[in-house]
């Protein structure tokens, strides 16, 4: 039979042969491709009896309900309704979860890790945007970065730092105080934390300036580009998780492809790409050209030789031959940590100050707190130790990313079949559960925004901002909850061996600034009124506009 088939191939003209043979392979993968889809589909029905919403698109699930500007209160309704475990249904019937149950996150995030690792549209992206730095590697790889990382975020040298982020800080407060020497004045404050967070990473994470806080000239064509980067990250969001089917095409290729693409949000984030690999590249080749030749030449750069790449170049160079990063990480470090350090943090201060001006009686006290520590500070301001213990300073950074966590959620991909234990049983469809069955291949939502609001942990104030919750011992329900966060028992930082690494980094420069622009200026609402845009970050943005750049319209005044 099968020498037949063969003889009769042998007969057939070459054309016909090669027609026969795409078919055939044509239909191999759909078929394979289609058998893995049933196969994976059917696995995931033990998690239909979870509760959840109702999937509202037949092809795209609730995915337009879960990604949108004004998405953030769906999230609030999953939270509300559903708990601590809830089914979501995505593209092409794709059951994910959406978890906020502590025991359950210390397995993802901690003891579990290497099972729910980052998802491939993550790793994917981000290696194509930013080259193989933390954000683009796994596993062992990954690890082995931390190690070599985690000693310059120390302690050590963030109070290193401190002296740097007050010079730029009042850099910037002289800049305020010409903006409103002839009075009260609405400003988008954004844009003036926007640029000094860039310039706080730049300077103090790469030793390089972007010359950011000189509004004597043009804004730097990367400081303008970044602006929109995280808005157009999270409006290509759905295209970012189908990635991985082309990632390993050639670079020349996925470019013109992406070219060839009608949306400018992609066009964009490929433009700032660009921008921010030929600084990152120069300020490598210039550093490089420093360490080769010796000396003191660090000291005449921005950052003093003191910021975290310098320090990383000279003890790379220092470490035995097969311990050296490659250039390519060390290019991959400085792009994520300049993606990565930018706009949290300046969303973060946003969210603060926008809190501040909305609860006048919390701006006071902080301000007499801040004023009564500058009197006791030297030439170069309030010093990290003073810092670091003024308790109402850290009460109102502590509830306000608690409860505004600038990032709700992240996600993880389930790479085996795993039970996980839950701290609370939950009730499904099935009866009650106290585990949770998640079958390998499962994308899985770490809810930074259900842990951080549960009102079972947290008590019946859970949604109200009071700073004063921190001045007290926690109540036992926190501490019992034992949440697997490195940050005030939280999840905003994240937890476990990918939290995040510039934690005290965003801290410091966080109340370096409050130290600063409190003292001498009043931040007041303005009348047109702030909306929180839902995305990779939640933003701010003035009530009405329809533009997508981020803004916050304050009132500012000198005290
Ligand atoms: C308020 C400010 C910040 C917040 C809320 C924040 C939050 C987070 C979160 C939730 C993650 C985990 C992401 C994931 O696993 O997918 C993360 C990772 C990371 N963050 Fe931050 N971050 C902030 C500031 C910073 C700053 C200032 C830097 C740099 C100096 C930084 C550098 C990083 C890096 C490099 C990672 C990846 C860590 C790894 O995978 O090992 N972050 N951050």
């Amino acid at each position: 039979m099968i020498a037949d088939t063969i003889l009769e191939l042998q007969n057939l003209p070459l054309l016909a042969a090669l027609r026969l043979a795409s078919f055939v392979l044509f239909s191999g993968a759909i078929g394979l491709a289609l058998f893995y889809f049933v196969r994976h589909r059917v696995k995931q029905i033990p998690l239909w009896k979870i509760p959840g919403p109702e999937s509202v698109s037949f092809i795209t699930g609730n995915n337009s309900q879960m990604f949108h500007a004004g998405a953030g209160k769906f999230h609030e309704y999953l939270i509300r309704t559903y708990g601590r475990v809830i089914r979501i249904t995505m593209f092409l019937w794709d059951t994910q979860l959406v978890i906020s149950d502590p025991s359950a996150c210390t397995s993802i995030l901690l003891k579990d890790q290497d099972v729910f690792e980052e998802t491939e549209w993550f790793l994917e992206t981000n290696r194509h945007a930013f080259g193989p730095g933390l954000l683009a590697t796994m596993g062992a790889h990954h690890r082995k970065q931390r190690k070599q990382l985690n000693p310059v975020f120390s302690i050590k040298h963030m109070r290193a730092m401190v002296p740097l982020f007050h010079n730029l800080t009042q850099q910037l407060q002289e800049v305020l105080k010409r903006q409103v020497e002839g009075g009260a004045r609405e400003l988008d404050l954004l844009e003036y934390l926007g640029r000094l967070a860039l310039e706080l990473i730049a300077q103090g994470g790469l030793g390089y300036t972007f010359d950011s806080l000189n509004y004597d000239h043009e804004e730097n064509e990367f400081s303008k580009a970044i602006k929109q980067y995280s808005i157009s990250l999270s409006s290509i969001f759905f295209f970012r998780m189908q990635f991985p089917l082309v990632s390993n095409w050639p670079s020349w290729l996925l470019r013109f492809g992406a070219k060839l693409f009608p949306l400018p949000m992609l066009h964009n984030v490929i433009r700032v790409t660009d921008i921010m690999y030929k600084h990152t590249k120069q300020v490598y080749d210039n550093k490089k050209a420093l360490l080769e030749k010796g000396g003191d030449g660090f000291a005449q750069q921005a950052g003093d030789g003191k910021d975290i790449i310098t320090v990383l170049m000279r003890d790379n160079a220092d470490a035995p031959e097969e311990e050296r990063l490659p250039e390519e990480e060390i290019l991959g470090h400085m792009s994520t940590f300049l993606f990565a350090g930018t706009d949290t943090t300046s969303t973060a201060l946003s969210r603060i100050f926008y809190l501040l001006s909305e609860h006048q009686d919390v701006q006071e006290r902080l301000r007499q707190e801040l004023a009564a520590a500058w009197e006791g500070a030297g030439e170069s301001g309030i010093g990290y130790d003073k810092l670091v213990e003024l308790p109402y300073l850290e009460a109102v950074c502590r509830e306000t990313l608690r409860l505004y966590p600038p990032i709700h959620f992240i996600s993880r991909l389930c790479r085996a079949d795993i039970s996980i234990p839950l701290s609370q049983p939950i009730e499904t469809k099935g009866g009650s559960q106290s585990s949770l069955f998640v079958p390998r291949g499962t994308s899985v939502i770490v809810n930074i925004l259900g842990i951080n609001r549960d009102q079972n942990i947290w008590g019946p104030d859970v949604l109200e901002w009071k700073p004063e919750r921190w001045l007290a011992p926690l109540p036992e329900s926190v501490t019992d909850a034992r949440i697997p966060g490195v940050y005030a028992n939280t999840l905003t930082f994240l937890g476990g061996g990918r939290a995040c690494i510039g934690f005290k980094f965003s801290q410091l420069e966080m109340k370096v600034i409050l130290s600063q622009l409190l003292p001498t200026f009043r931040f007041s609402p303005s009348k047109a009124g702030v909306v929180w845009n839902f995305g990779t970050l939640t933003t701010p943005g003035r009530k009405g506009s329809t533009g997508v750049t981020p803004q916050l319209p304050m009132v500012v005044e000198r005290i």
